[in-house]
């Protein structure tokens, strides 16, 4: 399996992009991970690199262990095992070996996290504008005119009107919430987004422009991402590249239309074939 996985990433490696900082290589190299709860597998065995500026989606089925993969690279939860290396351009950091502090720190700084639920991500009992300001403040922003200013600025390119920057996010449709929980994810302009769903749980019409509006701003932005779906629909739009997981383990990696158009694993076959059938 770990020599197929090699084989795998070997064959999709595009050379590496140079992102705008000067860093070259992957921006993140994951080995090996694992997490388990009790005797059943969340995710086994699982490698990859991403590139700077490199969108990769995660497919699979409900259970596949998506979400559990996502959040033990996050952090969210601990891994029982393997490495995951964090390059931000001064070389590549053991992101398990460092302190909470540390590891915290990236979070608010380099890193996000994007829920399928915006309450999971959002703070429902301060306003709009409280929300998106907070992350700037977190980096030691503390100019109360221009942390208004950037959150006006960032409600307006999630298409928020300005008028509801001090309205609660409780106030905001489910639409209008997750493109709030965006804002404040990317106002203190995160070099890797990690996103759960991200259109999960909403009108077909408003995960389309959603969609829309997150295409546009990871290509504005340069942005690294990790996206985690089960709707094909959506890595086609978004993702580079794509991994295929059942059962805990990653079983096909390559770039997305290849994976998407010709697809090697019978269980990436019938998740296609099942899609295109609807
Ligand atoms: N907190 C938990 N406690 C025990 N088992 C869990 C927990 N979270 C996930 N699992 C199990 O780990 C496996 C992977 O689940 P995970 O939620 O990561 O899959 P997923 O592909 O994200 O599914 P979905 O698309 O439904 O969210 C499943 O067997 C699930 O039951």
């Amino acid at each position: 399996m770990t020599m197929m996985m090699d084989r795998l990433r070997s064959a999709d490696r595009r050379p590496a992009p140079v992102a705008a900082d000067g860093a070259r290589g992957p921006l993140l190299t994951v080995d090996g991970l694992a997490k388990h709860y009790g005797a059943r597998i969340g995710c086994t065995g699982v490698g990859f690199d991403l590139w700077p500026g490199e969108v990769l989606g995660i497919v699979g089925e409900s259970g596949s262990g998506k979400t559990t993969l996502l959040k033990a690279i996050a952090g969210l939860v601990a891994p029982d095992a393997g490495s995951i290396r964090y390059d931000a351009g001064a070389g590549p950091v053991e992101v398990r070996a460092l302190s909470e502090p540390e590891r915290r720190r990236l979070m608010r700084t380099d890193w996000a996290f994007v829920h399928q639920n915006p309450r999971d991500g959002l703070r429902m009992g301060v306003s709009a504008g409280a929300n998106v300001g907070e992350r700037l403040m977190a980096r030691g922003q503390r100019h109360y005119g221009r942390i208004r200013g950037a959150a006006l600025d960032w409600l307006a390119r999630v298409e928020i009107a300005g008028a509801r920057l001090d309205d609660r996010p409780s106030a905001f449709s489910g639409g209008m919430q997750q493109r709030l929980q965006i804002a404040r994810n990317l106002v203190s302009e995160p070099r890797l987004v990690f996103m759960d769903e991200p259109t999960g749980g909403l009108d077909v019409s408003v995960q389309a422009r959603l969609l829309d509006l997150i295409r546009a701003l990871v290509r504005e932005l340069g942005l690294s991402a990790i996206v985690v779906t089960h709707d094909l629909a959506v890595v086609r739009l978004l993702a580079d590249r794509l991994m295929v997981m059942k059962d805990g383990r990653v079983v096909e990696a390559g770039l997305t239309d290849q994976v998407l158009d010709d697809p090697a694993h019978a269980y990436t076959q019938l998740l296609v074939s099942s899609i295109l059938q609807v």
